[in-house]
């Protein structure tokens, strides 16, 4: 087993009015992994650059320990992804559905395809075309899990889906990285669920990647403070993000690790008061 499913190394892609990167991460075997980024932040291009959808224009992706040009087949195989583009209509009912996607895979599990089906409420004789957008969101999500792929990639996997669906997924991902060969990839803008199921995050914003980590030391390293300084300067202290400058009164979110409360005070600071964030809190702090 490779201790890591993915490692991008310098990626970049570029289009005529959008810049993705240069970007690089690494998700290791066994966890729950999370993109968030605001819209049009480049969390859907770069998933589409893992499956090969355009060619980085730099950069390497690795998946379990594979290039994934040089060995797309080998990737593709051990590799789901399940993205925006919905359409099953063609196929007409569920099952048929079921019945042509079951046949590429011969790792195909019929009793978790049918237990899958059951949590989301899907029927078999269900007609694709009078599924509600959640109801093909959860076929997507039927048809790529059933065969157990090493790697399951979802982009925005919850949107459409209602509270008791969200659940089952969440509580079948678990399950999935309890084998810890086995990873999921997820983007997602509800940070909630990702603060409480994701091993790791990636905040991404215009392209780059503004913070990454264990998504509890990521929240447990960021303060929110308010103070009193007339220093301009603190605005260029690293790890400092202003949110709010009036006089000199602030407003900002310090991440500990690169500047230490104690070292702030030691800049003459006054009426200092710090508190936790939210996961959320420090999303739209340093996405402002
Ligand atoms: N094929 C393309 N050609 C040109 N520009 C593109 C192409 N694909 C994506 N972009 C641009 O890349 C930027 C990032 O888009 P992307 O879909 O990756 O963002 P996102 O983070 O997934 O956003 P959202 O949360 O809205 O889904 C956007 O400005 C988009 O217009």
């Amino acid at each position: 087993m490779n201790a890591t499913a993915l490692e991008i190394t310098g990626l970049e892609k570029r289009f005529p009015r959008f810049s993705l990167g240069p970007i690089s991460l690494s998700v290791p075997s066994g966890t729950i992994y999370g993109l968030i980024g605001p819209n049009g932040a480049g969390k859907t291009t770069l998933l589409d650059q893992i499956f090969g959808m355009g060619l980085p224009d730099a950069g390497s992706i690795q998946v379990n320990g594979l290039d994934h040009v040089r060995h797309e087949v080998e990737v593709k195989q051990s590799a789901a992804y399940v993205g925006p583009d919905l359409s099953y209509m063609a196929w007409g009912k569920v099952s048929r559905a079921i019945r042509f996607v079951r046949g590429f895979h011969p790792g195909w599990d019929e009793s978790l395809a049918t237990r899958l089906m059951q949590s989301f409420g899907l029927s078999a004789g269900d007609r694709i075309a009078t599924l509600s957008f959640g109801g093909r969101m959860k076929l997507a999500l039927v048809l790529a899990m059933a065969w157990r792929p090493q790697f399951l990639v979802l982009d925005e996997p919850t949107t459409g889906l209602d509270a008791h669906s969200k659940k089952s997924l969440f509580s079948e991902l678990l399950t999935i990285v309890k084998d810890e060969s086995r990873t999921v990839l997820l983007s997602s803008h509800q940070i909630s669920d990702l603060e409480r199921f994701a091993d790791q995050v990636s905040i991404l914003h215009q392209g780059r990647v503004l913070t990454s980590g264990t998504t509890s030391a990521l929240v447990e390293s960021h303060l929110q403070l308010e103070f009193r300084s007339k220093d301009l300067l603190l605005r260029g202290l690293p790890g400092l993000t202003v949110q709010e400058q009036a006089g000199d009164r602030w407003r900002a979110v310090l991440d500990t690790h690169r500047t230490s409360v104690a070292g702030l005070t030691s800049r003459g600071v006054q009426d200092l008061h710090a508190q936790p964030l939210s996961l959320e809190e420090l999303f739209l702090a340093l996405t402002q």
